[in-house]
């Protein structure tokens, strides 16, 4: 929300100054963005590939600033999602003959069922770490740490499977090295003293980059291993392709440039992973470059409150939001070609 104020500010700032933009810039503001996208953003989409419309590359939100997230790294860097998890929304149903209480069969549909959902949240998908911008990042990170953390992440051909497990322990770095299970409804009954008939879980997975829908599928069901459970897929996506970060990619280099000049105390700008989902997914048709970045700080004891309680922005950081698209699209106009990668700031 506060990212879409922002935006409409830093344009209002832009057409005081009577600024021109020499390129075209589209602002697409999807009113369902947190459910799916299909009636704004999808349709936004559709409506500029009939315009025969191709974009140089997409900013949308999904990352941060990222501050203390990783022990032992003492200053914040920039993560600019590259890649962004797939999602599968998984309904699991179990139907048995309804009966009267007082005469319970061995098991019933509720308690099949939260075996089954149990075995789930209690097996974790595979550890997928090991590839794609996680370990780019990591290496990218590594002058940061103090020694030996500084050694281990230079040499991760030899310590990958230490820092894998070391990714594991924190819920957050978690989600980046696996396909997260997440059961978030369960339903069934309706009376004190009747057997339900039905009984129903849906179970929200994120799917890791190196991981497709169909795969995780497989391994659900695996797992579960119970015939009497039916599975409906509500609603599926694969992961996002990985877009460009190399010194040709435009949009990475200047959001790179301008993370540079509006926070000149963050050292490292590295590519990442989004672990939740953006309204980006449905604009593949239209460039290879997707990016994900919004201009805050994020604090591991903030992560809980997006999407959650108090969900805020401080008065200081929504104006540094607003400076940063005001910078971003004046320097996105000013030159299209990259901005050559400096290595040392
Ligand atoms: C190198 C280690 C650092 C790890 C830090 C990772 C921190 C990531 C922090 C935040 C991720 C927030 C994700 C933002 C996504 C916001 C959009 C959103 O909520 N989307 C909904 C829409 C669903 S529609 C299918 C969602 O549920 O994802």
């Amino acid at each position: 929300m506060s990212l879409m104020c922002a935006i409409l500010q830093a344009l209002e700032l832009l057409l005081i100054r009577n600024y021109i933009p020499q390129r075209s810039f589209f602002i697409a503001l999807g009113h369902d963005e947190e459910v799916s996208g299909v009636n704004g953003a999808q349709k936004i989409s559709a409506l500029l590939q009939a315009r025969g419309i191709q974009l140089a590359f997409i900013v949308d939100e999904g990352s941060f600033l990222l501050d203390g997230f990783i022990p032992n790294l003492q200053k914040p860097f920039a993560m600019v999602a590259v890649s962004e998890k797939g999602a599968i929304n998984l309904m699991l149903q179990v139907n048995m003959t309804p009966g009267h209480s007082s005469a319970p069969p061995k098991e019933t549909s509720i308690g099949i069922l939260a075996a089954a959902v149990s075995r789930l949240e209690q097996t974790p998908m595979p550890n997928m770490f090991g590839g794609g911008p996680l370990k780019m990042a990591l290496q990218q990170l590594a002058n940061e740490f103090p020694f030996p953390a500084n050694i281990v992440l230079s040499n991760l051909w030899l310590f990958q499977p230490l820092v894998s497990r070391l990714m594991e322990r924190n819920y957050i770095t978690n989600a980046l090295v696996r396909t997260t299970t997440a059961l978030t409804m369960f339903n069934a009954g309706v009376k004190v003293n009747v057997i339900p008939p039905v009984a129903q879980a849906t179970i929200n997975f994120r799917i890791h980059p190196a991981q497709t829908v169909q795969e995780v599928l497989k391994l659900a069901k695996d797992i579960v291993a119970d015939d009497r459970i039916q599975f409906h897929v509500l609603n599926a996506f694969d992961p996002l392709p990985v877009s460009p970060s190399d010194d040709q990619a435009l949009g990475y280099q200047l959001l790179r440039q301008t993370i540079q000049s509006v926070f000149p105390e963050v050292n490292i700008v590295a590519p990442g992973t989004c672990i939740g989902n953006t309204d980006s997914r449905h604009y593949t048709n239209l460039t290879t470059g997707i990016y994900r970045f919004n201009p805050i700080y994020l604090q591991p004891q903030s992560f809980s409150s997006i999407h959650g309680i108090n969900e805020k922005i401080s008065v200081q950081a929504y104006e540094t939001q607003v400076k940063f698209i005001f910078e971003f699209i004046q320097n996105a106009d000013a030159d299209p070609r990259p901005v050559p990668h400096l290595h040392e700031l």
